[in-house]
Order: structure tokens, then sequence, then C-alpha cells
């Protein structure tokens, strides 16, 4: 689990980076974010859009504490701390733990004895806690790291392109799974991806960056509630949005 102590009162995310960049081997400036702003509400899903290497995964890593050299300020959900519950690309479990060790470990204190019979039940992962890592298909093992972001009931979920390189079926089913359990226990979320008709089937807004330094070019909110998008609405919603961001060419 990640604690953040930039956790401010107010239960939305703020982000405000004025300025993100790293050294490149050269010895030049790699300028990332440049006045990255946006703001989540209280138990939205949003996701983040943009171009390869515009910045998304560094946004991800700053919310996390993981980059601390960068101008601007955050504000975080949650009271004093922020529980943070993160999933990667990479599940990132330890080998040597069986499933549920893995997520036993990432708990907090207040939720040690806590039963997980219901969230290993809703991702299908009941027959599979006392398996290791190395038993487990990538599509298992990013069920189990989703496991593991949400039973701390995190008060913001951070997803980096958690269902990338699946194939499409797997991924389908992850992207409904993953619906099914936040839905019940609803949390901030901010998820990067690529895929653009993954993000208009699971977020409430999605906001889009431009390339490197990375900036908000746009948002786009989809207020339908997620069981109303059908395909035919998908679709319609596909259209709009390409209405709005005619710019963006490399969207899928
Ligand atoms: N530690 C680092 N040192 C130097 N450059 C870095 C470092 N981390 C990231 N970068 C550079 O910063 C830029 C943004 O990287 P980042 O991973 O945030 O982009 P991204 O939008 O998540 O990319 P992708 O869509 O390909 O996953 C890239 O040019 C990357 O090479």
């Amino acid at each position: 689990m990640n604690t953040h102590p930039l956790a401010g009162a107010a239960a939305r995310l703020k982000v405000d980076i004025e300025q993100k960049s790293f050294r490149s081997s050269n010895g030049g400036t790699i300028d990332v974010l440049h006045n990255l702003r946006f703001e989540v509400a209280q138990n939205e899903f949003a996701c983040i859009l943009g171009p390869s290497g515009c910045g998304k995964t560094t946004t991800l890593r700053i919310l996390l504490g993981l980059e601390r050299d960068y101008r601007g300020t955050i504000q975080l959900p949650g009271i004093a701390h922020a529980r943070m519950g993160a999933v990667f690309q990479e599940p990132m479990l330890l080998p040597w733990r069986t499933v549920e060790q893995n997520v036993r470990l990432a708990l907090p204190k207040d939720l040690r004895n806590t039963n997980l019979d219901s969230l290993f039940g809703q991702l299908g992962l009941s027959k599979m806690r006392a398996f290791y890592p190395a038993e487990l298909s990538l599509g298992l093992a990013r069920r189990a790291a989703i496991a593991r972001a949400l039973a701390i009931e995190p008060d913001i979920l951070l997803l980096d392109e958690p269902f990338v390189s699946l194939d499409e079926s797997t991924a389908q089913q992850l992207r409904h799974l993953l619906m099914s359990v936040w839905s019940e226990r609803p949390t901030t979320a901010l998820m990067v991806t690529h895929n653009l008709q993954e993000a208009i089937m699971l977020s409430d807004r999605i906001i889009v960056l431009s390339d490197r330094p990375a900036h908000v070019i746009g948002t786009f909110d989809i207020r339908l509630p997620r069981q109303y998008r059908n395909e035919q609405v998908k679709a319609d919603l596909l259209r709009s949005f390409n209405e709005k961001f005619t710019a963006i060419r490399n969207v899928p």
C-alpha cells in the first residue's frame, strides 16, 4: 500500500503540475509535463488518453509519490493520508508469496483481518488464492494485482494500462470484472490507456493530453450510466469524441 501525505479534506483529485522534466543521457533536458492541470471528482472514474511518450506514466508516478522532482501541486482525495491502490502493466507480484499472501501483505493494519472471500469471488480468483504467481496466466496475475489494489479500500485507484498485451476477450472480461467490483465500492479512479474504446466503456470522463510536454487539450464527459452504453451508444460516443478531437489522429 502507498499512502501519500498530500491528501486534502476535499475528496477530489486536483493536479496542477507546472513543470516536470528529466535529464537525458546526453545532458539535455526532456520536458515532459508543462502546465498539466485537471481534476477528478470524488468517485469519478477518469481516463487519461494521450500520444505515446507524452508523460502519462510520469503523471501517475508523481501522484504515487515516486517522482518528487517537479514544480507544481497535487491534492489527493482522502482525509489525512490518501490510501492509494495502483495497478501497473506488470502485475508485480512477489513470486515467493501466494496470491492471497500478496494481497494480504498490502493491507493496512485496520484491514488486516478483513474477509477477502467476496473480492476474490468477484474477480474469479477463489480457486487461485493458494497459487503462486508463476502458476498464473498474465490475465490471472493482472486480476490478482487488481485484487491487491482494491483490497486496501483505496481513496484513489491509479491504473496504468492494466489491460495491455492481453488478448481482446481476456481484456474485455477483465474490464467487466473491474467495473463490477469498482461499482460496488466506487472510489476516485484514474486510468492511463491508449485505447479509446476502453476509455468510452469505462470512464465518466476522458482527459486528453497533448504531445510532450503534455498539457490537457480537452476533456470528454460521459454522463450516461455504463449499463446504457450498448454498442450503438458507444459508436455514437466514439463519433462525438472524434468530432471534438479531430486533431488527435493517433488514437485507435
Ligand atoms: N527516469 C527517466 N529519465 C529520463 N527520461 C524519462 C524517464 N522516465 C520517463 N522519461 C521520458 O519521459 C517521457 C514520458 O515518459 P512516460 O513514460 O511518462 O510517457 P507515457 O505517455 O506514459 O508513454 P507510453 O504511452 O509510451 O507508455 C518519455 O520521453 C520518456 O522517455
